[in-house]
């Protein structure tokens, strides 16, 4: 089918009342950067109750698979423009119906018309319209309650539009509009689940991801970057903020007992990410911490990190249960990668045997041992900070490869 329209209808508008223009002032950024590909040849049309992206012979098949990631968009569906003929709207509606109808279905047309001078009303046109279909596609049946196809037409003054898919978007609120944050993203599962979450909520996000040469390879910061590319499909284009932090986490290795080794280097990570947060203008950290999962996320181990900042630090995973997160991570496409074993600065710094309940009090005491300002100091000159796009690849460069097998 040649579609050449799609109407996008917003989510959520109805609780964002005197927010509405920047709703959707922002999906309008959102949906143009996504479709930048399309550009020269589609129009965007943001208008107060809907939007209209005209498509002008570009495919919708492949900008249906774009716009489903858009935050904001709670349904749309592809629609075809035809002149105001009633002998056009019954091939039309045929061949909608015959490109979408699969065996056992049931169907209804729902006509609308926002000009009242056409010649047949809405119980005219839904009778024309069903009795032809009835007559062309006899096995398809009608139902009016709950029909599987309900076949749209809107008949307006330029035009008669017809639709029969309702598509759900990805929901949500459109990336920016509840301001920014910094999400600390690990090469785990569920750092980038928790990204996909703040995201989702309206969050412009940037990742801050710590990584300790040479004991860690490059393929580790690669799958971390590889991760923000799959998360920049739901928001254009990610910043990536490598932190070097091989020489503190030695520093703590050498001067603190191996029970507070996880404490304290959490202490630093989230010490950094709070000045980097300052530094980059966002308002909150995210980070993928769920309630009980490991040594660190323990209430006592959280409570023992979160002490170096008032910052709010959020945790869109803490609640759910493994298995709930990896089903995320799978829908987002980020569980193969995740999975992939190349392991981060925490993992191969990790103690046998870290407290699950440490002591706040001897946390501060072993880290005043340690010259905490210089080796921030250190760390934040240190940073790189590089654009990433959707599914920009890092992990198949040969050379890379190479390097991690040394
Ligand atoms: N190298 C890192 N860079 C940035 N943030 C990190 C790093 N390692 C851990 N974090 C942050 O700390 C959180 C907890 O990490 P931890 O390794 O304890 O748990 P996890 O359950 O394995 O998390 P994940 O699956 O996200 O790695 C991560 O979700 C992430 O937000």
């Amino acid at each position: 089918m040649e579609y050449t329209e799609i109407m996008v209808r917003y989510g959520e508008l109805s609780t964002k009342g005197k927010n509405r223009k920047d709703f959707i002032g922002r999906l309008n950024g959102n949906v143009t950067k996504a479709l930048r590909a399309y550009k020269d040849t589609i129009n965007i049309q943001p208008k107060r109750d809907r939007m209209h992206i005209i498509l002008n012979g570009a495919p919708f098949d492949e900008i249906d698979h774009i716009l489903g990631k858009v935050f904001g968009i709670q349904t749309y569906s592809p629609a075809i423009r035809i002149e105001r003929d009633i002998e056009l709207v019954k091939q039309t509606a045929l061949e909608l119906m015959q490109a979408t109808y699969e065996p056992g279905m049931t169907y209804k047309v729902n006509t609308r018309r926002s000009d009242h001078g056409y010649e047949y009303d809405t119980n005219q046109m839904n009778l024309l319209i069903g009795d032809y279909l009835s007559e062309q596609m006899p096995e398809m049946k009608v139902q009016m309650r709950n029909a599987d196809l309900v076949l749209r037409i809107e008949v307006r003054h330029d035009a008669i539009y017809l639709s029969n898919q309702l598509i759900h978007g990805a929901g949500g609120l459109p990336v920016g509009t509840a301001g920014k944050g910094v999400m600390m993203l690990s090469g785990g599962i569920d750092s980038p689940v928790a990204s996909y979450l703040a995201m989702k909520r309206g969050v412009e996000i940037e990742m801050v991801h710590f990584f300790s040469p040479p004991y860690t390879t490059k393929k580790a910061l690669a799958k971390a970057q590889e991760l923000t590319g799959k998360l920049a499909n739901y928001s254009g284009k990610i910043n990536f903020i490598a932190v070097p932090f091989a020489e503190i986490q030695e520093t703590i290795k050498a001067n603190v007992p191996e029970g507070y080794l996880m404490t304290i280097q959490r202490r630093f990570m989230l010490r950094l990410t709070d000045i980097i947060r300052d530094q980059r203008e966002a308002l909150a950290i995210f980070n993928g911490e769920a309630i009980g999962q490991v040594a660190s996320q323990t209430l006592e181990s959280m409570a023992a990190i979160n002490d170096v900042t008032n910052t709010p630090i959020l945790r869109p995973v803490a609640t759910m249960d493994k298995t709930e997160i990896i089903k995320i991570a799978e829908e987002i496409d980020t569980f193969d990668l995740s999975v992939m074993p190349f392991e981060d600065c925490c993992t191969i710094f990790a103690p046998p045997r870290p407290k699950t309940r440490p002591n706040l009090d001897k946390a501060r005491h072993y880290e005043q041992m340690l010259d905490v300002t210089g080796l921030i100091e250190r760390a934040l000159s240190g940073i790189e900070i590089t654009p990433v796009y959707p599914e920009q690849q890092f992990l198949n460069d040969e050379e890379d490869f190479a390097t991690s097998l040394l």
